[in-house]
This record gives structure tokens, C-alpha cells and sequence, in this order.
């Protein structure tokens, strides 16, 4: 895709989050409404009844359901990982992605004890991305690319979509987006990951640390703070989150790591987001701040770190259940059972 086809792609990205779609306020009302009747006390099923509302509200469909919920797992490499930031070799990205393919990965036994879908998307995983230290991540033709790459999660429909993402040396680019969009040090933004020692957590450090002084320090265009530090797992994980909105299908987003695409959004526009649950809390030391910064409150605390969407997934089957309880349940009048005296 080259600029000469496609215009000036950021301003593509730009003018789609200047008309986002709104929540359908009728739907919302009338769950809440029906929300009254329902046999148990008002406001019992507690945040159930939030992600009712929620559900219904973004899909503009009262009583909201759940019947084609799918995981999307974006897998990416990443040449930062050569500065030795993760515990593990860069080999395990494409490693697991067959793991995936065979039904072997954590996140193959959830989705098939709770009838998830599952698509993997593998971002051209034998040419890693450049070393963000030295080098941008992309151009804008290729970020803006990757980011319509990732709006294909939703093809094929879905009413609920969980957002997931693989890619050895991640947490250090998340890390470094986070540094870049939130400024502190890059000691604030960093974690273990998938279980760095010491010493990998201090080249962590420094590599988060280089590759934000290499486009000049925290601040400016978040579009761009992309665009240097990347990866393409993260830009096609912010790409589906936007298509979703357009299509109406609420959006679970998994850990540290696809949360960095949300933030990038939430930074362009907060209300960009708003169709958004975060499925967990990562126990990525960073994420709870994050999560703060972006006004969410996770589903789960599991103390999981895995990625894969494995922590949005198990959101995703609670608030499939609100939908079904929400849908289901009788009402006092139907069941007979008297109100509240
Ligand atoms: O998203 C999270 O909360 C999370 C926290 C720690 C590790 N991960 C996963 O582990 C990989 C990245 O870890 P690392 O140490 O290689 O940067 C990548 O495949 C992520 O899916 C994911
Ligand atoms: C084995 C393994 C599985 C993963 N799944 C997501 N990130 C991962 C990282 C590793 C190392």
C-alpha cells in the first residue's frame, strides 16, 4: 500500500475518529427498564447489570446477546527483542501460532469449554519489526496498513469481540508507548513480562528508555508514538477495536499489552474507547495505572500475564452470562413473585 493509492493514511484514521458512533441510549434504557421487573432485588447482580447495559448500548440492541462471540489473537515480532528484553527466544512467537493452530495454547482450552471462536491474524512474523532503539517501527503507509489489517477481525460478524495479541519483546514496546504517551521514567512503564531476570529487566529499561529519547521524549501525535514505536500486533489490535465501533460490536480487550492499543485510541479521543471493557488486570505492574489512566475498571484480578486474550476471554463468558441472565430471567409479574413492599 503506498500513499500515492491510499492518500495521507493517518488522516484516513483520524477523520473515521472524528464520527465515531455513539451508544444507543434508547437500548440502554430499555434494559434498565426491564432491568426493574426482573425476579431479585434491584441492583443485586451488581456489575452484570453495568455490562448488560453496556452490551446493549453498543450493540443498539435491547435485550443485548451474545451468540458469535470471537477471540482475535494478533501476533507480531519485534526487532527490540534482541536487546535481550524478554525471557524468552524470539523462535516461541511463531512457536505458539502453530500452538494455536493445533489447539494446544492456554487460550485453545478456553475458548472451547465456554464455545468462543477463535482467529488468529500472524503479522509477517519472519521480518520482525526494525529495532525501535534505533529505528521507527514503520512508515505511515505501513502503520496506517497494518492498522486496516486489523480491522479484518470482525469479517465474517461477530457480537462480541475479544481482543488478544503474541509477540516475544511486546511488553517492552507497550511499555515504551505507555512511556511515550504518559511520560515518568521508562522504570514506571516496565514489568517482568514473560519472567525477565534482573539483568533483562535493566536492558529493558534501557531500551524502553532509548527508544522514547529517539523520537524526542514523551508527548505529541499518538498516531505517531505508534508509528516509531509500533508493533504491528498492537496497531492491528487498534485497528479492530475502531472497526468494531463502526459495526457495532462491543470490544473486550486482554492485558498490558493489547491495552497499548486502546491507549493510543483513548489518546486520540477518550470517547474512542468507550465501547471498550478491559477484560483484566495483568499482573504486569504498570497495568492497574494504565487502567486508571484510561477510566477502566477490569472485569478480573487473577493475577494472569500470559496474554493470548486469555483474561479478556474469561470476561467475555461473564458478560455473555449478563446478557443471557438479562435476557432470560422472568419478571415479577410473570413469576408471580411479589415486589418490594
Ligand atoms: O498482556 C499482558 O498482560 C502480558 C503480560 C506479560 C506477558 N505477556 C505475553 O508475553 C509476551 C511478551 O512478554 P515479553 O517478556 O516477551 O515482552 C507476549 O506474547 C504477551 O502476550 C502478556
Ligand atoms: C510459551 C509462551 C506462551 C505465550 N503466550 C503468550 N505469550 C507467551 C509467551 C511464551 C513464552
Amino acid at each position: 500500500m503506498t500513499s500515492a493509492l491510499t492518500g495521507l493514511p493517518f488522516d484516513d484514521i483520524r477523520a473515521l475518529i472524528s464520527r465515531l458512533p455513539v451508544a444507543d441510549e434508547d437500548a440502554v434504557a430499555q434494559v434498565r427498564a426491564r432491568d426493574t421487573d426482573l425476579t431479585k432485588p434491584a441492583g443485586s447482580l451488581g456489575r452484570m447489570e453495568e455490562f448488560a447495559e453496556w452490551l446493549a448500548g453498543w450493540q443498539a440492541k435491547a435485550p443485548p446477546r451474545v451468540m458469535r462471540p470471537v477471540v482475535a489473537i494478533f501476533a507480531g515480532n519485534h526487532g527490540v527483542a534482541a536487546k535481550g528484553v524478554s525471557a524468552y527466544p524470539q523462535s516461541v512467537t511463531q512457536a505458539m501460532v502453530e500452538n494455536f493452530a493445533a489447539g494446544g495454547a492456554a487460550i485453545n482450552q478456553i475458548c472451547s469449554t465456554f464455545d468462543l471462536g477463535l482467529k488468529v491474524f500472524d503479522l509477517a512474523l519472519h521480518v520482525p519489526t526494525p529495532d525501535i532503539t534505533e529505528e521507527d517501527a514503520f512508515d505511515e503507509a505501513g502503520c496506517a496498513a497494518t492498522m486496516a489489517f486489523g480491522m479484518e477481525a470482525i469479517a465474517g460478524g461477530t457480537d462480541l469481540l475479544v481482543i488478544g495479541e503474541m509477540g516475544i519483546g511486546n511488553t517492552a514496546v507497550a511499555a515504551a508507548i505507555y512511556h511515550a504517551l504518559y511520560g515518568g521514567t521508562a522504570a514506571d512503564w516496565i514489568g517482568r513480562g514473560t519472567g525477565v531476570d534482573d539483568a533483562g529487566l535493566e536492558r529493558k529499561r534501557s531500551a524502553v528508555e532509548r527508544a522514547v529519547a529517539r523520537i524526542g521524549g514523551p508527548g505529541g501525535d499518538p498516531l505517531e508514538i505508534l508509528r516509531r514505536l509500533g508493533g504491528r500486533e498492537i496497531a492491528a489490535m487498534a485497528g479492530a477495536i475502531l472497526a468494531a465501533r463502526f459495526e457495532r460490536v462491543p470490544v473486550i480487550v486482554d492485558g498490558f499489552v493489547a491495552t497499548a492499543a486502546a491507549a493510543v485510541l483513548h489518546a486520540l479521543d477518550p470517547a474512542a474507547i468507550d465501547h471498550c471493557l478491559v477484560g483484566h488486570v495483568s499482573a504486569e505492574q504498570a497495568h492497574a495505572d494504565v487502567l486508571r489512566r484510561l477510566g477502566k475498571r477490569p472485569v478480573l484480578d487473577l493475577g494472569m500475564r500470559l496474554g493470548e486474550g486469555t483474561g479478556a476471554a474469561l470476561a467475555a463468558v461473564l458478560v455473555k452470562a449478563a446478557a443471557e441472565t438479562h435476557a432470560g430471567m422472568a419478571t415479577f409479574a410473570q413469576a408471580g413473585v411479589a415486589t418490594k413492599g
